[in-house]
C-alpha cells in the first residue's frame, strides 16, 4: 500500500544498473518523529576516513548497527556494529515491505548542514558481496543526490526529499559511483538510513 506516492517507480539511471526512486513513503509527522528521535538515541561518532593516506576525521557523523555485532572494515578502519534500536527495527520492517527485500544491517549518516556530504564512492565492499541491494531512507532537509558512471562520466542526479526512499541494486555499484555533493542553500541537519545485506 503506497498511501503517499502513486506515481510509478522509475529507473533513475539510463543503463548498467537500477536505482529505484520510490518518493515519499513516510509522512511528514512520521519523517519529523524519526528524525528527533535518531537525533537523540543513535550513537553518533565522527566518521574516519583515510584519503590519499591521510587520517581524516569528518564533521559528517556515522553510526552502524545490524542483527549481530557485525565487523567492518573501510577506509582502514574496523567498525563493530551496535544492535538495532526499535525505532530502526520499525524502519527496517517499513523498508522491507516496500522492497520486498530484506537487510541485515544500516549505516547511518548524519550531515548537520549543507556544508557536510559525501564524495564520490560505490557501496561495493567484499561484505556486501556482488549486485548487492542498498535501500536508502532520508529524513530531513532535502539533497541532491548523484551518480556518475565510471566510464562515460554520465551524471544523473535526484533530489532525496524528506522521508524519501531509494534503491540501488543490480549492477549499480559495479558501474556507478555516487555522491552527496555540498550545498550552500542548505542550513537544516539531514540523516540518511542505507539498509545493506552482509553476506560475509
Ligand atoms: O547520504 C546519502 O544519501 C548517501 C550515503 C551513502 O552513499 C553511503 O552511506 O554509502
Ligand atoms: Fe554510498
Amino acid at each position: 500500500m503506497d498511501l503517499f506516492n502513486t506515481d510509478p517507480i522509475v529507473n533513475i539511471l539510463p543503463a548498467d544498473g537500477i536505482a529505484h526512486y520510490y518518493g515519499k513513503i513516510l509522512s511528514v509527522t512520521d519523517a519529523r518523529y524519526y528524525l528527533d528521535q535518531l537525533l537523540q538515541t543513535i550513537e553518533w561518532k565522527n566518521d574516519e576516513v583515510v584519503i590519499f593516506g591521510k587520517h581524516i576525521v569528518t564533521k559528517r557523523m556515522a553510526a552502524w548497527y545490524g542483527d549481530e555485532k557485525f565487523e567492518y572494515t573501510y577506509s582502514n578502519t574496523t567498525k563493530q556494529a551496535l544492535l538495532w534500536t526499535s525505532d530502526l527495527l520499525k524502519l527496517k520492517t517499513l523498508v522491507e515491505q516496500t522492497t520486498g527485500s530484506t537487510f541485515n544491517s544500516c549505516l547511518l549518516n548524519l550531515y548537520h548542514t549543507g556544508d557536510e556530504g559525501m564524495s564520490w564512492h560505490s557501496d561495493d565492499e567484499k561484505a556486501l558481496g556482488p549486485n548487492t541491494e542498498i535501500a536508502s531512507l532520508s529524513l530531513g532537509a532535502e539533497r541532491k543526490f548523484s551518480f556518475r558512471h565510471k566510464q562515460t562520466k554520465q551524471i544523473t542526479s535526484v533530489i532525496l526529499e524528506n522521508g524519501s526512499l531509494l534503491v540501488m541494486k543490480g549492477t549499480t555499484q559495479t558501474y556507478w559511483h555516487h555522491a552527496l555533493p555540498k550545498t550552500k542553500k542548505v542550513s537544516r541537519p539531514r540523516v540518511n538510513l542505507t539498509f545493506r545485506r552482509i553476506v560475509l
